[in-house]
């Protein structure tokens, strides 16, 4: 019997979310992938939905606003005192994406340099990482190679999925913003990394932006889980292969047997 309250009907994903900007985006796909979709329809994604939950570590500068941008989402809250996070945080938020439950694990770090060392430890088994910078503060956008870098260190760069996310973008005039942009967008590139921006003040593109985040990292888990069945399969091809000679040995005792 599950003791979980149902998903909230605002957080029911049903299409996938577009991208912010085509020139620095995971996928340019507008729907899901066909192979996610019809295991979502026979109910094939395997531990998906049941028991997994996937951790997403959101790391940047002290006060550039991750607290913020996972308190707009989870809680619908702004507060404009800054709060350092000390060490880590983390917020559950639960979804349901094309009818399968999923949940993500959202770890708010801290960005301060003393409490660096703590967060680090929780980097480990990250599906997502998302690189935060305040879009009016040119140094932050420049540390985020080195947040990643970090964060780097402690997953499998080949199957964990980056965004990078500039904050703060209520503060910056349409001037400002398109010349940070430009070099946010060529940063994201060169990570291989999704690009976003948004206001946890206002709210401006920060429920768009997680949709996308639980529907890609879904999408991935899914994709994974089914690879992992394909290769499983084949190992039982590859088995039985080996052992035919049994396999015929035991038909034919089993047929003896029965006809004694
Ligand atoms: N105007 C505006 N202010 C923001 C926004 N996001 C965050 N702030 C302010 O920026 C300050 C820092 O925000 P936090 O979210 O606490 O920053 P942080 O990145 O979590 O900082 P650390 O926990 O120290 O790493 C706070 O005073 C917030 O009110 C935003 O979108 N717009
Ligand atoms: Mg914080």
């Amino acid at each position: 019997m599950s003791v979980l309250p149902p998903v909230r009907r605002d957080r029911i994903v049903g299409e996938l979310p577009q991208c912010f900007k085509k020139e620095a985006s995971l996928h340019l796909r507008t729907s899901f992938h066909p192979k996610v979709v019809s295991a979502c329809q026979e109910q094939r994604t395997g531990t998906v939905g049941r028991f997994k939950i996937s951790k997403i570590i959101v790391v940047g500068d002290l006060s550039v606003g991750k607290t913020c941008l996972i308190n707009r989402f989870c809680k619908n809250t702004f507060d404009m005192n800054y709060k350092a996070t000390i060490g880590v945080d983390f917020e559950m938020e639960r979804f349901e994406v094309l009818g399968v439950p999923f949940s993500l694990q959202l770890w708010d770090t801290a960005g301060q340099e003393r409490f660096k060392c703590i967060a680090s430890t929780y980097y480990r088994g990250a599906q997502a990482i998302i690189i935060t910078f305040d879009v009016n503060n040119v140094v932050s956008l420049e540390h985020t190679r080195q947040w990643l870098q970090d964060a780097l260190k402690e997953n499998d760069p080949s199957s964990v999925q980056l965004f990078l996310v500039g904050a703060q973008k209520d503060l910056s005039s349409p001037s400002q913003y398109a010349l940070i942009e430009k070099d946010a967008l060529k940063v994201a590139r060169e990570m291989g990394a999704e690009y976003w921006a948004i206001s946890s003040l206002t709210g401006e593109n920060v429920k768009e932006f997680f949709f996308r985040v639980a529907s890609l990292t879904f999408e991935s888990s899914v994709l994974a889980e089914l690879e992992k069945r394909r290769a499983r399969n084949i190992g039982d091809v590859v088995r039985i292969n080996n052992n035919d000679n049994n396999l015929y040995l035991t038909t034919k005792k089993r047929k003896s047997k029965c006809c004694q």
